[in-house]
């Protein structure tokens, strides 16, 4: 049965990066899909925005929606400081297969909990089943038509704190004109626009900061 292109790069990964060495993979990551195939990583452009804003905030309990391959949950769980963990929620079982096998190569497994099925479902479930209390970060990669309703659902079921941070990728392309248009006009958030360029392209996107105020 043909690979998928979510197989090709990872075991480009598997042959080329070393086991246990985070940067390695992410480097792998980069190279494959500049040379070879494009895809939807954050890459290293908009990677470096997201490492510096997870190192400011100092997350104990971040959370990602949209793992895909697992290059994002590998540059943050690579920043967290011990005892701090990443929550990582994958609709697509086929890439939370590649991303499972990414997050044990590069050595973060132990920091990371990876949870398979729909934004939706999995938020209302963080404090009962998976023992979250309120959230530090969150990092905003999946459909972008669900950046704002989950924007909404995480407020609703109280896991966002005073000074949560949200970072949304994407906000120019594909685009997730609803979400920037709630935060911007939202008086419970302070805004923060990061001009950079679609990863491994030359055409221009964004990263969205929204600080919660409670
Ligand atoms: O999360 C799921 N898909 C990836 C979301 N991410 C994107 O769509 C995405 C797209 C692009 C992009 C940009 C330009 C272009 F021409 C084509 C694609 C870039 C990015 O940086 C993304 O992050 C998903 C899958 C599924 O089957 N079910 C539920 N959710
Ligand atoms: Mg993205």
């Amino acid at each position: 049965m043909n690979q998928s292109k979510e197989e090709r790069i990872l075991n480009f990964v598997l042959q080329n990066a070393v086991r246990g060495d985070p940067c390695s993979v992410l480097e792998a990551i980069d190279k494959y899909c500049s040379q070879k195939e494009w895809s939807m990583n954050v890459g290293s452009e908009k990677g470096l925005i997201l490492d510096k804003v997870v190192e400011e905030v100092s997350p104990s309990v971040a959370l990602e929606l949209g793992t895909y391959c697992g290059y994002s949950g590998v540059r943050i769980a690579r920043l967290l400081k011990a005892g701090a963990r990443l929550l990582t929620v994958e609709f697509n079982p086929a890439f939370a297969a590649v991303a499972k096998q990414v997050f044990e190569f590069a050595g973060v497994q132990d920091k990371v909990k990876l949870i398979e099925g729909p934004s939706d479902e999995i938020i209302p479930q963080l404090k009962k089943k998976y023992e979250v209390d309120t959230v530090d970060f969150v990092f905003l990669d999946h459909w972008k038509d669900r950046y704002k309703p989950d924007t909404i659902l995480l407020q609703e079921c109280n896991l966002l704190r005073k000074g949560s941070v949200l970072l949304a990728d994407n906000v120019i392309i594909p685009g997730a004109p609803e979400f920037l248009n709630y935060v911007r006009n939202n008086s419970h958030f302070q805004c923060t626009n990061y001009p950079a360029h679609l990863e491994y392209m030359k055409a221009s996107d964004a990263m969205e900061k929204a600080v919660f105020l409670g």
